[in-house]
């Protein structure tokens, strides 16, 4: 019945795009499987994306399926490339064009309210490669996205393995920013509390893993430490994808999860006050020293270095406003129990009128239309840069398309792409689309993922080749 609440309540909002991802045999085709017959008997049908180019059968109808448009085995065949090589390509020439996909989910977005998009096995095959990130950021920067990690509970009982899982799923929220589920699947096997009870209770963590003798024990004892903060504000959920059961607790969390993806995060709420409030340095430091002061210990420590890392602690009159409220922010997201109490506290003091006079302000809706023009400012930047990575892409495939024709001498290489892939599941508008000749013989995968290195680690690569070249000739 929550599910039924939770997806009506968006009615008016633009899709959530639910990216799906997981270790190989986690569950997630499965999972994808139960969450699109649970919302089609909801009357909710979901706009099915896959872009798993290896899978043999898929249990559900995809509105779009990558291996409608790139045949994986033809590609490993004619690249002679193995079964990972083959997805990489399959996936890079997706990615190329992925704008009509994102066309299709745009004509779509009255009529489904989730997108749900399937990845390939290979979790680092989307996770670790450019095509990935591009469409990662594709639809992050146009929809609301979120992370679905699926993860065997059943598989993750030794406390070794749970940790290992638990890095990865930490990797990839550092890696795609988005807000993060971490779907517990086949519980039907075993009761995930287990695993909830170690990410909460450290010492029951540590009671597991004295049983362990192997080396790795100590290392693990120490990564959990770490992961602590990682674990506190991460959205566990129970499910069994095969009986259905736990996917209303999902959707509470998935709503949450998209309530975090609208909120404004702190490095834009210092762009957006920075500019508007210049005045009054003193006050900024008396409501730095106070929230100092309400934080203590360790949380103390890392809030210091935290603001430090970001500058705040640098008190330039310019960003004084925007530090004060991006202060605040991140008091709020840090600690969010304590947060909102301390916010209010701070504002109903007579002391910071000002301040309190700002959260009105917000709440007025002044706040709101800003950042709206903020975000889009953001997003036209976001595209400029996509364009880019594809343009880059495209030159990548045309450099390696030799035999007569090459793409990089094409006047318009988005024209005469590798692969003129047509989508064709669940489209209206598949027939504008010209079928033709798929020539991904010209791609090589390797040169298309090393374009997508970092300009800083390419110049890193230069001065070091450099730096050997005068130590070999001293006298040039
Ligand atoms: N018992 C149980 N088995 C499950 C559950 N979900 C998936 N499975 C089984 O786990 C196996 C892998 O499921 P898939 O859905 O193919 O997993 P996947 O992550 O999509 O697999 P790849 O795409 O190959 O990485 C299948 O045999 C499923 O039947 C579950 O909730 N309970």
């Amino acid at each position: 019945m929550a599910a039924v609440v939770e997806a009506s309540g968006l009615a008016a909002a633009p899709p959530v795009c639910v990216l799906v991802l997981g270790m190989a045999g986690s569950g997630k085709t499965t999972f994808v499987q139960r969450l699109a017959a649970h919302l089609h008997g909801q009357r909710c049908p979901p706009y099915v994306i896959n872009l798993d180019p290896a899978v043999h059968d898929l249990p559900f109808p995809a509105n779009i399926d990558i291996r409608d448009t790139v045949k994986y085995k033809e590609v490993m065949k004619q690249y002679g490339l193995g079964p990972n090589g083959g997805i990489v390509t399959s996936l890079n020439l997706f990615a190329t064009r992925f704008d009509q996909v994102m066309k299709f989910i745009e004509k779509r977005q009255n009529a489904s309210k989730y997108v749900i998009i399937d990845t390939p096995g290979q979790i680092e095959v989307f996770t670790w490669s450019a095509s990935g990130t591009i469409i990662t950021e594709a639809l992050a920067s146009s929809f609301p996205s979120v992370v679905v990690y699926v993860m065997d509970t059943s598989r993750s009982t030794n406390p070794i393995t749970f940790m290992s899982n638990m890095l990865y799923a930490c990797s990839i929220l550092y890696k795609t920013k988005l807000p993060f589920i971490v779907v517990m699947n086949k519980t039907d096997i075993i009761d995930h509390s287990f695993a909830v009870e170690w990410m909460q209770d450290f010492e029951t963590f540590q009671d597991a893993l004295n049983q362990e003798t192997s080396y790795v024990s100590n290392l693990t004892r120490s990564m959990s430490l770490v992961l602590d903060e990682f674990y506190s504000s991460l959205k566990v959920v129970g499910v069994s994808a095969v009986l259905g059961t736990g996917l209303d607790d999902f959707f509470v969390q998935l709503s949450k999860a998209v309530d975090e993806y609208e909120r404004p995060c702190l490095e834009h709420c210092v762009q957006l006050w920075g500019p508007w409030y210049k005045k009054d340095m003193d006050l900024l430091e008396r409501v730095q020293r106070r929230a100092a002061k309400t934080i203590r210990g360790l949380e103390c420590l890392s809030y210091e270095e935290r603001l430090r890392e970001l500058g705040l602690f640098n008190l330039e009159k310019r960003r004084l406003w925007g530090d004060l409220i991006a202060t605040f922010q991140y008091i709020k997201g840090a600690y969010k129990r304590d947060g909102e109490r301390l916010f209010d506290r701070a504002c109903s003091d007579r002391t910071m009128d000002n301040a309190f006079k700002l959260k009105e302000e917000s709440k007025s809706g002044e706040y709101r239309p800003e950042y709206e023009r903020l975000r889009k400012t953001l997003e036209k930047a976001q595209n400029k840069q996509k364009r880019e990575q594809l343009e880059h892409l495209w030159k990548d495939m045309g450099s390696v398309c030799v035999q007569g024709s090459t793409l990089a001498g094409s006047d318009d290489a988005s024209a005469m792409g590798p692969s003129e892939l047509i989508l064709t599941r669940g489209t209206l508008d598949e027939e504008e689309e010209e079928e033709r000749e798929s020539d991904t013989d010209d791609i090589d995968h390797e040169v298309t993922e090393e374009s997508h290195e970092e300009p800083a680690f390419r110049n890193f690569m230069q001065e070091t080749r450099m730096k050997y070249q005068r130590r070999s000739n001293p006298n040039e």
